[in-house]
């Protein structure tokens, strides 16, 4: 049989959500281990300003295709990008290219969503299921497709403890769902998203559980497979270890802790961190490709791409890597010296909040007042809290995850394949790919040299400097406070100061005899 990259030889492939994160590194892998395929069709929008053009070709500079662009400089001649909007009726892709797509596509990768928690649902409904819906309709017409697979995430079942790898009955009907919201104004659809997301935390998860549906019932004759990844973390090993491009998920905790701005969080220390590295997961998204083109499973197969079964690691493990890590690799310009905690404890948790947040923003902001600069940290730390109040619910308790088509697919593989596709999570040392994922936020998120870390560790001991003399002055101004109101305290201090003073006078004479 052949292998996985020669199956991808000579094929066309279409993937939605190639300029996204997870999207990129799909393209990556494809031209550097499948360097014989024909095209790869990608939809995009032009956006910010930029050309759709301008957006493909800042993609192909970036770091992420240094290995490519080594192999092959002229690898961008493989990437065709395809003009299209996909919340706009037929994806807004011209007619031309409908007719270029439907006749030469052999496999779609629909990895384009709204990743977004506080999305309103009028809009995650239009991008993750209505698009959803589109894309296999264009599929449908496609004469030489051979598979569709979908992205959809590991939370879509969130509502419940154990997941296995089937789609579930839908909340609710996604059809009368899309025809009831398209009358109703957004106000109305504002007030009625908590009753309709019921059990589950957020608009995306929900549209994601109705994205699966409705490719359950109108894939029609298509071969489906659907990737559910767990929270999708920096690369472990491909292109390089710790590569990662955005603040989604942990990324922008972990730098909000290195930057000493994250002191306290609300999570479960023994709850399993299900981190996955993402190049583990667009291994298993071409391996699962070529699976279901070259096996045609009779019932489409859901994997459930997840660690927390097969190696799992807790979030307090994470707390300290990420720590330990940041201690000795600091960012720039920290605001303070990086020490978060997690607990489970609600008001432990609201404490340290006024303690180590709110109160250091208010001083540091007074401060910048003072100095005739706008103020900042009140607004930044308002809007951590946002984030963190958001991403709360998933570190706070743990799933199990059934995985056994993951097991299934890997033992399909050919020893030769199972290396240049591996998603052996068994494999994976976690302190190691923690301390990788915080240096690779440091270097692709912040664009922080590594040859700045002296400045950086000196900035460190200026702040643990600046605290030592701001604790002793504030121990100081209490203590005297405290002595000018007490007669006990000031007797407490009379007798400790006489004690020190008893202490000098015998180490002198002890000293003084001995010589
Ligand atoms: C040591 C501790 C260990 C314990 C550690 C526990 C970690 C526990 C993780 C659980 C993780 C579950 C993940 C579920 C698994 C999926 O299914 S994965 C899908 C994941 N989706 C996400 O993570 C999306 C979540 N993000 C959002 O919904 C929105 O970005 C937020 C958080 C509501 C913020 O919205 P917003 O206020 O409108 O801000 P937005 O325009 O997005 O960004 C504004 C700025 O903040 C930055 N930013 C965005 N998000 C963040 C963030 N999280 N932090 C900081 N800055 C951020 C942006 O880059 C942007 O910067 P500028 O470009 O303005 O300079
Ligand atoms: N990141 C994670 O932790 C996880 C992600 N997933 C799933 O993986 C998939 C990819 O996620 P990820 O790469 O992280 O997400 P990103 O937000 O990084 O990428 C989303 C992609 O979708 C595209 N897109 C969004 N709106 C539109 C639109 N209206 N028209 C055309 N394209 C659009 C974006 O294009 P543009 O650049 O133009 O905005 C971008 O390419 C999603 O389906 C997500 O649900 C599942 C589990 C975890």
């Amino acid at each position: 049989m052949a292998s996985i990259s020669e199956w991808y030889a000579e094929k066309n492939v279409l993937i939605t959500g190639a300029t996204g994160f997870m999207g990129k590194v799909l393209v990556e892998k494809l031209l550097r281990s499948c360097p014989k395929v024909n095209g790869i069709y990608i939809l995009v929008r032009p956006k910010a300003g930029q050309s759709m053009q301008e957006r493909v070709q800042d993609m192909m500079t970036c770091k992420l295709f240094d290995r490519v662009r080594e192999d092959n400089p002229e690898f961008h001649q493989k990437v065709i990008p395809i003009s299209s909007e996909l919340t706009q009726p037929g994806l807004a892709i011209s007619p031309e290219d409908v007719q270029k797509l439907t006749s030469c596509i052999n496999i779609v990768f629909h990895c384009a969503a709204t990743i977004r928690f506080d999305e309103p649902l009028k809009h995650a409904l239009q991008l993750n299921v209505i698009a959803t819906q589109q894309l296999l309709s264009l599929a449908q017409q496609m004469q030489h497709l051979h598979a569709f697979i979908h992205i959809s995430t590991a939370y879509a079942n969130c509502n419940r403890r154990h997941i296995d790898e089937v789609i579930y009955p839908p909340p609710v009907e996604p059809k009368k769902l899309i025809d009831s919201l398209e009358w109703m104004d957004d106000g109305i659809v504002c007030d009625i998203t908590p009753r309709l997301i019921g059990d589950r935390p957020n608009t995306y998860t929900f549209t994601k559980a109705l994205a699966e549906c409705v490719i359950q019932q109108e894939s029609h004759k298509l071969n489906i497979g659907i990737i559910r990844p767990s929270i999708v973390g920096a690369s472990w090993q491909e292109p390089f270890p710790g590569w990662i491009d955005n603040f989604n998920g942990p990324s922008g905790i972990f730098i909000a802790a290195g930057k000493g701005i994250l002191r306290t969080m609300r999570a479960s220390n023994d709850a399993v961190a299900d981190l996955i590295p993402v190049d583990v997961v667009i291994n298993l998204t071409l391996a699962a490709g070529w699976y279901t083109s070259v096996h045609r499973p009779k019932t489409s197969l859901v994997y459930n791409c997840t660690t927390g079964g097969i190696n799992p690691f807790h979030w307090g493990e994470i707390e300290h890597h990420v720590m330990s890590t940041f201690k000795r690799n600091p960012l720039e310009q920290a605001f303070r010296r990086p020490n978060a905690n997690i607990t489970s404890n609600y008001l432990m948790n609201q404490y340290w909040i006024l303690v180590s947040h709110k109160f250091p923003a208010f001083i540091y902001d007074l401060f910048l007042r003072l100095s005739g600069q706008k103020p900042q940290m009140t607004r930044i730390f308002n809007r951590l809290h946002k984030a963190i109040g958001l991403l709360e619910y998933f570190s706070s308790q743990d799933w199990e995850w059934k995985s056994d088509n993951m097991h299934m697919l890997m033992s399909e593989l050919s020893p030769e394949d199972r290396k240049t596709y591996n998603f052996d999570v068994r494999q994976l040392n976690w302190p190691e790919y923690i301390e990788n994922y915080c240096i690779g936020t440091k270097k692709y998120v912040l664009n922080e040299d590594m040859s700045d870390i002296p400045a950086a560790r000196q900035h460190l001991r200026k702040l643990r400097n600046i605290r030592y003399t701001f604790n002793t002055v504030l121990l100081v101004f209490i203590w005297r406070v405290f002595i000018a109101r007490s007669q006990m305290a000031r007797n407490i201090w009379y007798f400790v100061v006489s004690l020190c003073f008893k202490f000098l006078s015998y180490f002198r004479a002890s000293s003084t005899l001995s010589q």
